[in-house]
This record gives C-alpha cells, sequence and structure tokens, in this order.
C-alpha cells in the first residue's frame, strides 16, 4: 500500500457519516484455482515476497537512525511531531520512510508511556500489517506491542482502526496495557466485549482505536447490515440523507470497515470460518416441548447400525431404510411437523444429534439451569449463542433444563465475507504456515515471516502414547508432581471441560494442589493466568489458557527451568498444538513441552479407530512401537480433520455466495 487513501470503496451513509467498506469482495479467478489447490500455492506466494524481507529490515534501520534525535525532545514536542504527521501520511501514504518516522515517534512514546521499546523484529512486523500481509511472528514475540506502531500510525493519520482478538480477556487486556501509549497521542481506545449495550459499543467504535473480538464485531456488522436493509441503494439512501430527507433511525453502531489488524489470524480467518454468523430474533414456543420430547422418545429407540448411522465428524446423523421405515410408521397419526416427510426427519435427525454427538462439558455445558454453548476454539462459553433449527431445544429438554425460544433468521454471515469488506485488512499470529496458503487465497493477504527477537530454547520432550485414557491421566499427574517438585510451573492443557475435570480428580486424589481454568470456571481468569508461573504452580486448562495467554515466569523459575508445558490431546490442527506448546519458552526464556497422549483419544477414535485398536493391543500386549509409527498416525489424522474443514470452509463460501447473489438480485443483500 503506497498510502492508506482514497478509503472510499464504498461509501453508504449511515447516521449522515460515512460508513466504508469494500464493495468488490468477490474472490477473482485465480483466487478461486488458488482455494482449490490449497496446499500447491505456498510456493507462488512466498516467491511473490521474496524482496520484502529486505524491505522490513530497511525500515528497522530507518527508524533506528532516528531513534537518538527523539530521546531528548520533550513530550509535547514528540506530540507535536506526530500529529504534525497526519498531514504528510495521508499525503504521501505510508511509505518506507514516512513510516519509519511514524513508527520512531510511537515507539519513543511507548518507551516512556509503558516503559518497552519495541524491538526491531516488532518495527518489522508493524510494517508488514500495515502493508496488508499475514504476519508470522512467533508465540510470544509480543505481537500485542507490535500490533501499536500500525494501529497508532493508522490512526494518526486518521483512520479508524478495529484491534480484533479472539476472547474478550485480551480485547480487554491489551486494550489496558497499550492505552497510555496511544493516550499520549490523544487517540481515545474503546473495548467491545459480551454483553455490552448499543450505545456503549457506539461510543467504542467511535474511539481512534478499537479492541474487540472477530464475534462482537461481525454481530455488530450485521446488526448494522439489518438497520442499513430496506433502503432503496445505499447511493439513493446517501442523496435523501445529504438533503436531509432520510429517516432519523437508529443509525448504525460502526463507522464501517477501514483498518482492521486481525491477532490469531489463523483462529479467526481459518478455524472460526467454519461456522457461519446468524443474527436471529427470539421466535415462539408453539408445541415444541411436545414436539421435541415425542422425537427424543423415538430416538432412545432408535438403535444406532440398525435405525441410524453416525457422522461424528460432520456431525451428521444418516437414517437407514430401516430407520426410515419406523419413523413413517411412528409418525402415523401424529400432527404438526410429523406431517410432513422432511419435518419428521429434521425432528428425528435433530434429536439423535442431541443423544448421540453432542456431550455434556464437551460442546456444551449446563450452567444456571441453561444449556451454554461452548466455543470449541477458544475453549469459552457462548451465552447468548444457540444452536439452529431446533437442536438447541432438543438438548435442552435432554437436559432437562427450561426450553428458550427457538430463534428465527434475520442475517447471515461469513468471516471470509466481512473480513474480506475492510478496505485496509491484515493478520498476525504465531502459527501461519499450514494456513497462509488458504489466507492469501481467500482474503489476500501474502505472508510475511519475522524472526526471532532472541533464539528460542524451548526443549521439546516428545510424545507418550498411553493404551488408555485412565492411563495417561496417572501419566500426566506423574509428571507434573515430579516437576512441581522440582519447582517448576507445569500447565497441562486439556481439549474439553470433560478432560480438564478427569485430570484434576486424579490430581486431587494425590492430594496435589492445583488451579484450574476452563468454560465452568473462568470468574478467575486474570489471577489464574497470572499465578500459573509461580514456582511448584500446576495449572489446569483448556483452551481457555491457549491462543495469546502471557503466562510470566515467578521468581527463581528460569533457573530450575521455566515453565512446562504437557499436551493431553493433539487437537484437530497442528497450529492449535503449537499455540498451547507456545505458552513456555516465550522470547528466549527456558521452558519445555512434552505430549502425553491416549489412543481412546477422540481424534485417533473417530480418524482412525482401527489402526488405534490395533496398536492399543500391540502397547497392551508390551510391544514397543517405534514413535514415527505414532507420528504418522498423528500426521494422518490431523491432515484428514484439516482437510475435511478446509472443505467445509470452501462449501461456506460457495453457499455464502450463492446467497449474496440471490440476495442481491431481490434488492436485500444480507
Ligand atoms: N519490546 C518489548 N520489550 C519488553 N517486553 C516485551 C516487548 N514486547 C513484548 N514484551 C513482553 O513479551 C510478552 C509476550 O507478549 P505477547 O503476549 O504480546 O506475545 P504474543 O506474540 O502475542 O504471543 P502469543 O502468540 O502467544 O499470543 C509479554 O509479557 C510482553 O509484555
Amino acid at each position: 500500500m503506497s498510502r492508506p487513501g482514497p478509503l472510499f470503496a464504498n461509501v453508504a451513509l449511515a447516521g449522515g457519516r460515512p460508513y466504508a467498506e469494500r464493495a468488490e469482495d468477490e474472490p477473482r479467478w485465480h483466487d478461486r484455482v488458488a482455494v482449490a489447490l490449497h496446499a500447491g500455492v505456498v510456493a507462488p506466494v512466498q516467491r511473490r515476497l521474496a524482496g520484502f524481507k529486505g524491505e522490513l529490515r530497511r525500515l528497522a534501520d530507518a527508524a533506528n537512525a532516528l531513534e537518538d534525535s527523539l530521546r531528548l525532545l520533550p513530550d509535547d514536542v514528540l506530540r507535536q511531531r506526530a500529529i504534525a504527521m497526519r498531514g504528510r501520511l495521508r499525503r504521501t501514504g505510508f511509505t518506507l520512510d514516512s513510516t519509519a518516522e511514524a513508527f520512531a515517534l510511537i515507539r519513543a512514546a511507548a518507551q516512556r508511556t509503558l516503559g518497552q521499546r519495541h524491538f526491531d523484529t516488532q518495527l518489522m512486523g508493524g510494517y508488514g500489517l500495515l502493508r496488508g500481509r499475514l504476519v508470522e511472528m512467533a508465540t510470544g514475540e509480543g505481537k500485542t506491542f507490535c500490533a501499536t506502531l500500525p494501529a497508532c500510525a493508522m490512526a494518526l493519520a486518521g483512520y479508524p482502526v478495529h484491534v480484533i482478538t479472539v476472547n474478550d480477556y485480551l480485547a480487554q487486556r491489551d486494550a489496558e496495557k497499550m492505552g497510555p501509549l496511544y493516550a499520549f497521542f490523544g487517540l481515545g481506545v474503546g473495548v467491545v466485549v459480551q454483553g455490552m449495550e448499543r450505545e456503549q459499543r457506539r461510543q467504542a467504535y467511535a474511539q481512534a482505536i478499537t479492541y474487540a473480538t472477530n464475534k462482537e464485531l461481525a454481530f455488530d456488522y450485521l446488526r448494522d447490515r439489518v438497520a442499513l436493509r430496506g433502503r432503496s441503494s445505499r447511493l439513493h439512501q446517501g442523496l435523501l440523507r445529504m438533503a436531509g430527507q432520510a429517516d432519523a433511525g437508529e443509525g448504525t453502531v460502526l463507522r464501517g470497515l477501514y483498518f482492521a489488524i486481525v491477532d490469531e489470524a489463523d483462529s479467526v480467518f481459518v478455524d472460526e470460518a467454519r461456522t457461519p454468523l446468524i443474527l436471529s430474533a427470539s421466535g415462539d414456543l408453539d408445541g415444541e416441548a411436545e414436539q421435541n420430547g415425542t422425537a427424543l422418545q423415538l430416538a432412545r429407540d432408535c438403535r444406532e447400525g440398525e435405525h441410524f448411522q453416525l457422522d461424528p465428524l460432520e456431525r451428521g446423523v444418516i437414517l437407514t431404510d430401516a430407520g426410515h421405515a419406523a419413523l413413517d410408521a411412528f409418525a402415523e397419526g401424529l400432527g404438526g411437523a410429523w406431517t410432513s416427510v422432511r419435518g419428521r426427519e429434521d425432528l428425528l435427525r435433530q434429536a439423535l444429534s442431541a443423544l448421540h454427538l453432542y456431550r455434556r462439558d464437551q460442546q456444551y455445558v449446563v450452567m444456571e439451569d441453561k444449556v451454554q454453548i461452548v466455543d470449541e476454539s477458544t475453549g469459552r462459553v457462548m451465552p447468548d449463542r444457540s444452536w439452529e433449527r431446533g437442536l438447541h431445544q432438543m438438548i435442552e429438554l435432554k437436559e432437562g433444563v427450561a426450553l428458550t425460544p427457538r430463534r428465527e433468521t434475520l442475517a447471515r454471515l461469513t468471516y471470509q465475507r466481512l473480513f474480506r469488506r475492510y478496505v485496509h485488512l491484515a493478520g498476525m499470529t504465531g502459527t501461519a504456515a499450514e494456513a497462509a496458503a488458504e489466507i492469501q487465497a481467500v482474503y489476500g493477504l501474502p505472508l510475511a515471516r519475522v524472526p526471532l527477537h532472541r533464539p528460542s530454547r524451548r526443549v521439546t520432550l516428545g510424545t507418550t502414547v498411553c493404551s488408555t485414557l485412565a492411563g495417561k491421566w496417572q501419566r500426566v499427574a506423574e509428571r507434573a508432581q515430579a516437576l512441581a517438585q522440582a519447582g517448576r510451573p507445569v500447565l497441562i492443557g486439556t481439549r474439553s471441560v470433560e478432560a480438564s475435570e478427569q485430570v484434576s480428580a486424579v490430581l486431587q486424589a494425590r492430594g496435589l494442589p492445583y488451579a484450574l481454568l476452563n468454560a465452568k470456571q473462568d470468574a478467575e481468569e486474570a489471577r489464574v493466568v497470572a499465578e500459573a508461573g509461580q514456582p511448584g504452580r500446576i495449572t489446569v486448562a483448556t483452551n481457555m489458557a491457549g491462543r495469546g495467554t502471557d503466562i510470566l515466569l515467578g521468581p527463581g523459575v528460569e533457573a530450575s527451568g521455566g515453565l512446562h508445558v504437557i499436551l493431553t490431546e493433539f487437537h484437530d490442527s497442528r497450529r492449535v498444538d503449537r499455540q498451547l506448546v507456545g505458552r513456555c519458552a516465550r522470547q528466549g526464556d527456558a521452558g519445555s513441552s512434552e505430549a502425553i497422549v491416549s489412543l481412546e483419544d477422540e481424534l485417533f477414535e473417530l480418524c482412525a479407530p482401527r489402526a488405534a485398536a490395533a496398536l492399543r493391543q500391540a502397547l497392551q500386549r508390551g510391544a514397543r512401537v517405534p514413535p514415527v509409527v505414532f507420528a504418522a498416525l498423528r500426521r494422518w489424522c490431523q491432515d484428514a480433520t484439516e482437510r475435511r474443514q478446509a472443505a467445509t470452509r470452501r462449501a461456506q463460501v460457495r453457499q455464502d455466495r450463492q446467497l449474496h447473489r440471490a440476495l442481491a438480485f431481490t434488492g436485500r443483500g444480507e
């Protein structure tokens, strides 16, 4: 990008103000080819960027050259110089020289306000973000601080900035921590988190820099779309407003989609992009309880293999011929949805899914007498979300809690479509590798790798494979006990609330003190994280302590070997495994990691049940299984899952595009 403007790629006037977003969000033909080829496009992506590394270095050198001249300047002179840059940035855009100067000023201000000096690697990362790249910086290299450079620079130039992260805890933590730096330049910071009122949100988005999670942002944008919907055309609406003839309306919450820095970009752009975002309103409960109750009754009488088959990977239920026949016979004489073939099949499928595919303390928890969905990638509850098409009510009935009304869809959007609408988009993550090609193809962000600030000292201890779950928990507890006794903090990462409770029970039985962080125990998250680096501390956590969590080492811990991370189950993607391991040995600190898994783990059971069973028998016979065999099994399972998920995302984008075309034809976008 040579300059930030012209930004108004597509301007709708919302509440009398311009609302910028990109109109052209359809991927081009070569993007589609790239998506189709997926893994095969890594090489061309990297070739095109061959010259960028040198540019990053030149930028850092240019900023360093200015450092001495800024050191002794009084605060107000520094501030004045930054403000004076606004005109220049608007005129010339973010050239290498102007960016170097802006970054040097921001770095000097950060030293004064936060007591931290941006590393050269952070200057490089910041430049990559400003230039619309997917910046890969290893876990712990300080992406939060790095993002302040482009955020501040863009905000100084007058463009609204969104810093997007994966959970409320991080959004709040980062906004608070970096606030004093922004305040130095008179730039306001807003945070948008779950449960905020509309007006609070509007105020947060009105600030120069807004921190928000991808989910909050997406739903706010969807609500804006609904607010703008139904107007004859954007242009027409804009003209009406200019002429002062438009209805006052409620207006929009956002100011548009100008510049977004997406933290943990692989999670947001890839992992979360499998699920469409659906804005819904309360419907009614007419006869729902009775109908669902009858469906559950029938589902309990159905037998797997005879009446239905399960596809746990796709969370699907397939009815067999015998299943169809039993359903038709059962429905005879019943009214309501039972009268139509589709209606009754839907009911039975949802009931079977509720019974067999959705498990308490895995996909959801029951808290405050409510079924609350646990987000698989963040490990957190999503209190105001529900499953679609009656599934949620079916699970409520299964759990014996009060039924909530079914929701009706108002608007629907995918992350792919949302983020492509940003006029200027950038992403950063510690784990881009396998996702880079897809992110380039779908979102148009080429990869830029930033070198480590200090060489890594992480010790990777390999994988222990146990034949059973029970054996695994014992082994995990033994390891945690031994390491804690040696004065090291230990982080035990689990995939589900259920697993975190299983390992807790074993630790308790051994009389070992530990802290637990999961969707049910999240009240003291900040405290648990703050203490997780203390000597001898054992912390059990789901993915809540995965991405973004920064565990600071207590006194003496560095000398005793740093934080030790135990991965107790492989995730669907290796990137998520690496994120957990990335909690230790950050920025050249001491630290180690190991994996202790079992052949009864879900990944193996779902993807390679026969191979897992054969290996289990071999282990139980006392045979020695070479580690390469387990490594191959892991790779096979994770590759298979990733491929399936990539296919789901492609289908998602396709469906989204078709829907968009159909709606555009009728003049009603989402
Ligand atoms: N320039 C700096 N000087 C001193 N400390 C820094 C600097 N940059 C970052 N840090 C510290 O490094 C730690 C890691 O930072 P941060 O959590 O932002 O890393 P990250 O790259 O976002 O990691 P992850 O990928 O795990 O989210 C924090 O404690 C932060 O305060």
